[in-house]
């Protein structure tokens, strides 16, 4: 028990994450011209309705992760992840079922409303159950689930073209009702977030979860530091916060959160990760690549990106903090897609191997290095770990909806971009990733190993002296980690 425990926990979790990748990966592969059965059923539906497919998704999913701020404050983190699994299951369902477009389109953004909440609601859970010096780890499960997904959507994909009847397209979304069955079922015997249940004042469950997750061998002492702060710190938020969505900007402290929070999800969108997973394709055929050569690399460079996170998560994230990562991250994409910039610029179109192979692997080097070691897990840690408790849910699902309507904004304009900038559209985002990392120097506090109770001290407005010293809860997760070794 005791730390896998904890681990599997935030797993299973991590397949609300897993839908995420999938269904945002899946589409593009159903409405590529491969899919002939596909746009034989609809009456070869045009590029607006095709956009409308698309986009209704990444719409349902603001909605949903703006419900989902409220719905986790009120029914908890752990039911708003099995309702989320459950509109995953109705809005899959739909769509496998379609018989025609608006069905469809109704399918797409229940599945939407279901993934935004989805999006928002997992890392929340997966950083309420963590202990300090593990929280990247299991928070980053969730980057590292959405790449997974996005790779099975590629691959899946890639199968389903040869299919030839209606299967073709039916397939490869109905796969997504069984994770969601999974993710709804499952989560009924996983716990309540401790601190949710504080909260509610369930004191005894909310301990006898924490002993069940951090498990009680050698850990007595800090499992008891870590609930009596617990308890201080959310009694002192009940008698002093409200849950008004105003409390995000009401205090120099809580706007400073907001601020930041907002920020890391909408510099994650403008490092032009969507243009690569979304577009690949396009980018690759830039480069005078076509053909099942497009899918192939696409699918290394997912794979790619599943290694480099989870390396990235569980040896580095909670070692060197969230700070020296994201700025790495931001600098190394800069180069990258400068690189490719000058690649696109000097040989775009020109049938010029070694130029084909630089640019494929720049982009490669863009997303599977460096987007996964920074922006990628961090942006989900991080906006789940820098509010207090009582106004949590909201402000993460604001950074959430942050995080989607840029993605809407991004998606929308990036083939349009693409087709009238061509190579100069890259360096926008270069642009772009440079300010990112201005940005995060100079305003992003680090929250490494510091407990979630502790927040109040890196954003400035602590009012309750903190038992458990940083260090203590660090040395105690590390600790945590030999107990792990040495049980295996
Ligand atoms: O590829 C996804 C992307 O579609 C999301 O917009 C982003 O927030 C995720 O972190 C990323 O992994």
């Amino acid at each position: 028990m005791g730390l896998f425990y904890n681990f599997s926990v935030a797993l299973f979790s991590a397949l609300g994450s897993f839908l995420f990748g999938y269904d945002s990966g899946v589409i593009g592969s159903i409405v590529s011209a491969e899919f002939d059965f596909f746009h034989a059923y609809f009456h070869s539906p045009g590029v607006s309705i095709i956009g409308a497919i698309v986009s209704t998704f990444a719409g349902g999913c603001f909605f949903g992760a703006a419900a989902a701020g409220w719905l986790a404050a009120h029914i908890g983190r752990k039911r708003t992840i099995q309702l989320g699994g459950l509109i995953a299951m109705l809005g899959c369902s739909l769509q496998t079922g379609a018989q025609n477009v608006s069905y469809l389109i109704v399918g797409r953004m229940i599945a939407g409303l279901a993934i935004g909440c989805l999006s928002m609601v997992v890392p929340l859970y997966q950083s309420e159950i963590s202990p300090p010096g593990m929280r990247g780890f299991l928070t980053g499960l969730t980057q590292f689930m959405i790449s997974i997904g996005f790779l099975v959507a590629n691959w899946v994909g890639y199968g389903s073209q040869f299919i030839r009847s209606d299967a073709q397209w039916r397939v490869p979304l109905g796969v997504q009702i069984f994770p969601a069955t999974l993710l709804f079922l499952g989560m009924f015997i996983l716990p309540f977030s401790p601190r949710w249940l504080v909260d509610q004042g369930r004191n005894d469950e909310a301990l006898a979860v924490l002993q069940q997750l951090h498990g009680d061998k050698g850990n007595k002492e800090f499992i008891e530091l870590e609930f009596a702060e617990m308890l201080e710190q959310i009694q002192y938020e009940k008698e002093n916060i409200s849950t008004k969505i105003s409390d995000l900007w009401s205090t120099k402290p809580m706007l400073r959160r907001t601020l930041t929070g907002i920020g890391i999800q909408v510099c994650t969108q403008f490092t032009g990760i969507n243009v690569s997973s979304y577009f690949q394709p396009t980018l690759y055929a830039d480069l005078g690549l076509s053909g099942s050569k497009v899918l192939m690399i696409t699918g290394v460079n997912g794979a790619l990106g599943a290694i480099t996170t989870i390396i990235f998560i569980y040896f580095i994230l909670d070692r060197v903090g969230r700070k020296p990562p994201l700025i790495f991250g931001a600098v190394g994409m800069a180069i990258s897609l400068a690189v490719e910039a000058a690649i696109n610029a000097k040989w775009g179109g020109v049938n010029n191997h070694a130029a084909q192979t630089a640019g494929v692997a720049f982009i490669i080097i863009f997303s599977a290095l460096f987007f996964s070691v920074s922006f990628g897990p961090i942006s989900w840690v991080y906006q789940s770990e820098i509010f207090p408790m009582r106004i949590r849910a909201l402000g993460t699902a604001v950074c959430t909806c942050a995080n989607w309507a840029c993605n809407v904004l991004i998606s929308q304009v990036s083939p349009i971009g693409m087709a009238r900038l061509q190579y100069r559209f890259y360096i926008f985002f270069v642009v772009m990733n440079i300010m990112n990392g201005v940005v995060v120097f100079f305003f992003f506090p680090e929250t490494k190993g510091k407990s979630l109770e502790e927040m109040d001290a890196v954003f400035g407005d602590q009012v309750i002296p903190h038992a458990l010293e940083t260090k203590q809860m660090h040395n105690v997760g590390v600790q945590d980690e030999k107990d792990r070794d040495s049980d295996a």
